[in-house]
């Protein structure tokens, strides 16, 4: 049989007879079916995919500005364009068979593969699908054509696909896939020729517009370079270049929380340059400019400036030795290390902070951890403004008064009414004439939109520094020191996690932050009396429920733009997506598959 021929009606109805000896679990003889389908036939049973329908997840909408997307619409337009109300359907998918467009001019054809969700935002991977032009394509590497009962799942038996995946002109790697779909009755050996000449067109759109894009890149680099002695790097989705003064100054952790921070500048479209504290010990202010090429952004140029003399290895040779974590807390992520420090420094320099940040992340957990790293023999006292009675100003004032008080944290500051504010104030102002020569260190903690508050004015001209604590889901990584710590105070040692619960646990979007994993963690303990290993079925069900993949940091903060859009517009996704510029179609897909 030709590999790559349609099959004959002979060989059509062997193909079909081949499958149901091959579903009843007969043996197959090996010339009624292509070695290559068999061998997919063989991978959807070990998947358990369902072979009398297709059950495909919707996976996610898809990125209209993907490099791909960009660099193959015209291609796909033109064919479109010449395939003229043929029942031809042209189909790009991305490199794990997710699929980003599809034409198709004939609106039977066009409904039936809406019916098996062969529509962008679906993947068409053989693990979802099974055997089918896409998925079996990329699964092999190379050109695929699929015919009727070839296909794993009966519901695609009336069509006939051909795909060839579209690999990288530079690297080398598969970056998607190009198939032409049609009715089984239609097909021709030209479809897998059509297939291959227009994955063949892509990959050159691709070193053009690649080298366009790149060239773009390299140039806004160098001129900055130039122009300035920074540290200066350049980044797109698969380049980073850095100059000598970054490659000497930043070590790899460094790196990484800079490419951290200008990776979401750039999300965020801010210009503005942040001064933060880098994983060893840096302070540094760091600056994002985005770059462009015909219209469309293709990265940015970073500027991280020293401002310190004792910036790492700026001193070579003087640099001090990477401090550990604060006591009491743990988590080794750059931006909850990067808090810790700059709450541990303002500590040490006498300087009071507000925390702010959403609820549950740490705000108290850290200014008690700077506290014992630096007056492990003092006493540290957490006042909760929200639970402020008649008497909070006298409380507070006397608890300042003793001089055994060397640290005090008042959280939920914005919590107080504007007589608790003036008190707060007010003792606050007087603190420093009481206790001369032993002043105390205050830290209060504000939600994330305290800070903003106009009434906070008075009170937080006494704070130069407002520290921002991050929420779990932009360091979901520190869950796995989390858990054994927590477990470790909650069970006494006695239990443990099994990485398919941490598996769980780390893809989950942790509204409530860490407060919320203790919480999830005291109630798995209370309802497992024995001691032993922890598994998905202890956990509560929305956990266990959790299928998405993890999110990227980029994903994460669009789900919290939406968050936030959706809750400024009292829950009406309608006026939330046109706030954000996105389609209503865009945001319920969206609201899906974040979990929202
Ligand atoms: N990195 C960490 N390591 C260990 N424990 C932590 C860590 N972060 C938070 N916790 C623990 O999580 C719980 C919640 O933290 P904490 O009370 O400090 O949050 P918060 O931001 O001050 O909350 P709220 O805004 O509700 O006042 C506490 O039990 C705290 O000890």
């Amino acid at each position: 049989m030709d590999e790559l021929a349609p099959l004959s009606g002979d060989d059509s109805r062997r193909a079909a007879k081949a499958r149901l000896r091959f579903l009843t679990a007969e043996p197959v003889p090996p010339r009624d079916v292509r070695p290559p389908i068999l061998a997919s036939w063989l991978r959807a049973r070990r998947m358990n995919l369902p072979a009398d329908r297709i059950a495909l997840p919707y996976i996610a909408d898809p990125d209209p500005d993907l490099p791909l997307t960009r660099s193959a619409r015209p291609v796909l337009q033109r064919l479109h364009e010449h395939l003229a109300g043929q029942p031809i359907s042209v189909i790009l998918t991305d490199k794990n068979g997710l699929v980003l467009r599809r034409l198709t001019a004939d609106a039977r054809l066009s409904n039936h593969l809406d019916k098996v969700h062969l529509a962008p935002g679906f993947s068409y991977a053989e693990r979802y699908a099974g055997t089918n032009g896409i998925g079996t394509a990329l699964e092999g590497g190379g050109p695929m054509h699929v015919f009727g009962h070839e296909h794993f799942a009966e519901d695609l038996e009336d069509l006939a696909c051909a795909g060839v995946p579209i690999k990288h002109p530079v690297t080398g790697k598969t970056v998607g896939a190009i198939d032409l779909t049609c009715w089984r009755k239609d097909a021709g050996s030209l479809l897998i020729a059509l297939a291959k000449t227009t994955a063949e067109q892509i990959r050159a759109a691709l070193v053009t517009d690649s080298s366009a894009r790149e060239l773009a890149l390299l140039q806004a680099y160098l001129q900055s370079n130039r122009r300035s002695g920074d540290m200066v790097l350049a980044i797109d989705e698969d380049l980073l270049l850095m100059n000598a003064k970054a490659q000497q100054n930043l070590d790899a952790a460094d790196q990484q929380a800079v490419l951290a921070y200008a990776a979401e500048l750039l999300a965020r479209g801010s210009t503005e340059p942040i001064s933060t504290e880098l994983p060893t010990g840096s302070r540094v202010r760091i600056s994002c400019r985005p770059v462009e090429a015909g219209g469309q952004p293709v990265g940015g140029v970073i500027h991280v400036v020293a401002q310190t003399v004792e910036l790492g290895k700026a001193v070579a040779g003087n640099r001090p030795p990477p401090r550990p974590g604060l006591p009491g807390v743990v988590g080794r992520s750059a931006p909850w290390l990067g808090s810790g420090r700059e709450v541990d420094n303002a500590y040490r320099a006498g300087q009071w902070v507000v925390l702010s940040g959403e609820p549950g992340v740490g705000k108290v957990a850290l200014a008690r951890a700077a506290h014992q790293q630096n007056s492990p023999a003092g006493s540290c006292h957490v006042i909760d403004a929200a639970a402020a009675g008649d008497t909070f100003g006298p409380d507070l004032a006397a608890e300042l008064a003793d001089e055994a008080v060397q640290a005090l944290v008042i959280r939920h500051a914005d919590r107080l009414d504007a007589a608790g504010l003036d008190e707060l104030v007010g003792v606050l102002y007087g603190v420093r004439e009481r206790r001369p020569s032993n002043p105390p260190w205050v830290a209060i903690t504000l939600s994330e939109d305290g800070a903003n508050d106009p009434e906070l004015g008075d009170l937080l001209a006494l704070f130069p520094l407002t520290v921002e604590v991050p929420p779990l889901r932009h360091h979901v990584e520190d869950v796995r020191e989390l858990v054994p710590f927590f477990l470790a105070q909650l069970s006494h040692g006695d239990l443990t996690c099994s990485p398919e619960a941490m598996h769980q646990l780390l893809r989950s979007a942790w509204p409530g932050n860490t407060a919320e994993l203790y919480q999830v963690l005291t109630q798995v303990v209370q309802h497992r009396r024995r001691a032993g290993t922890i598994v998905p079925a202890d956990l509560p069900a929305r956990l266990q429920a959790i299928s998405r993949r993890s999110l990227s940091q980029l994903e994460s903060l669009e789900r919290d733009a939406i968050i936030r859009s959706l809750v400024d517009n009292d829950g009406n996704k309608g006026r939330a997506a046109q706030s954000l510029g996105m389609s209503r179609a865009s945001i319920y897909r969206k609201i899906h598959a974040y979990g929202i």
